[in-house]
């Protein structure tokens, strides 16, 4: 069998299924025809539209979400760039497998099927102020991970991380994809303190100056100074536009993952909603660039696909609305004459 290569995801990303048409128009005449004043129920009328034509059907379902945590170790630990030691990742894992993490309870809350997926926690990436995080080997094969971890039968998808370390990966990588530097990017993640973040911005600065015009491919880019989480969030966002199934983004590091696709295809998000805006700083410039709206905004800042299995719950009542409720002729009630 040929290695896998960064040119596999290259070319599933040049080839992007399309929005169904004919799914979202029936579910906006649907909509038209339900007992409210039009626009009234505002952005859960474009959510449940929305669903529709990315699902490819109407009705939208809301009857098999899935939630996927890919869990990653990072050497870029060693410059001092997160308040936590890396032996929190592998014990979260442990956590998210009994579980016992927010993100458990979120799932649990709105019937989504869970896994969490360890991808080589003994091995972390390279320190990547030093040398490539990864070679283009294991970040393709870290890609695939997530390409296979989506299930087929999944009707909206939510990813999210574990991996102490990773905001300065996805700060990095945010950097490298839209410009900017260290400070423009790095933030407080699990609670480092203003001379903290400093280091980490040194951090980044060092990798992005290190690592130059190779920086410039979003591919490449994912690979010099990503993780392996981010990598497969990244395959399986791209994994669930092949099989249509919308996706709820996360946070700062969920959108990093994102913003790869984003970056080699501008289309390549409209499958995406973003669940919420994180308190981490970069989240709402990355947002800003992404072009896309949070449904939440909370002050939540713990990554694990929190923010976004949140929304689930938004997206489970907008396809509820949309598709329980009575007609204006089935319930009798008259519609407005304006
Ligand atoms: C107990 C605990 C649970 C978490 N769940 C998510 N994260 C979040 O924090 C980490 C990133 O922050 P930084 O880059 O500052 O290390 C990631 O693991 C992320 O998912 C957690 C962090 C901790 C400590
Ligand atoms: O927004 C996020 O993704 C985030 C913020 C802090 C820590 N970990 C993740």
């Amino acid at each position: 069998m040929p290695l896998l290569s960064l040119e596999t995801f290259r070319s599933r990303i040049e080839t992007l299924p399309e929005i169904d048409k004919d799914a979202a128009s029936a579910a906006a005449r649907h909509d038209a025809t339900l007992t409210k004043p039009a626009g009234s129920l505002g952005k859960l009328e474009e959510l449940a539209v929305w669903a529709a034509g990315w699902q490819g059907q109407h009705p939208p379902s809301f009857s098999r979400p899935q939630v996927i945590i890919f869990a990653g170790n990072h050497g870029v630990c060693a410059q001092g760039v997160s308040a936590f030691p890396q032996e929190v990742t592998h014990q979260m894992v442990a956590n998210f497998e009994q579980g016992g993490a927010a993100i458990n309870q979120l799932a649990t809350a709105f019937g989504a099927r869970f896994s969490v997926v360890p991808m080589d926690l003994d091995t972390p990436t390279e320190d990547f102020t030093l040398v490539p995080a990864m070679t283009e080997e294991a970040c393709a094969q870290a890609l695939e991970t997530g390409w296979n971890a989506v299930d087929d039968t999944t009707d909206t998808l939510v990813v999210g991380e574990m991996g102490i370390g990773n905001t300065t990966s996805a700060a990095a990588l945010a950097a490298a994809l839209f410009g900017g530097t260290g400070a423009d990017w790095a933030g407080p993640g699990t609670g480092l303190s203003p001379e903290g973040i400093n280091v980490k911005a040194g951090a980044i600065d060092r990798a992005l100056a290190l690592h130059g015009d190779k920086l410039a491919d979003p591919l490449a880019a994912l690979q010099h100074v990503g993780g392996r989480e981010l990598a497969a969030m990244t395959g399986a966002i791209l994994a669930a536009r092949h099989k249509q199934i919308p996706v709820i983004l996360d946070g700062f590091v969920c959108c990093a993952a994102a913003a790869v696709l984003a970056r080699l295809q501008d289309t390549a998000l409209d499958h995406c909603v973003a669940g919420h805006m994180s308190a981490e700083p970069g989240h709402v410039r990355l947002l800003q660039l992404l072009k896309k709206e949070p449904l939440l905004t909370l002050r939540m800042r713990l990554g694990e696909g929190s923010g976004a299995g949140l929304a689930l719950g938004i997206l489970k009542g907008a396809i509820a609305t949309h598709n329980g409720m009575a007609s204006f002729a089935d319930a009798g009630v008259t519609e407005g004459a304006l």
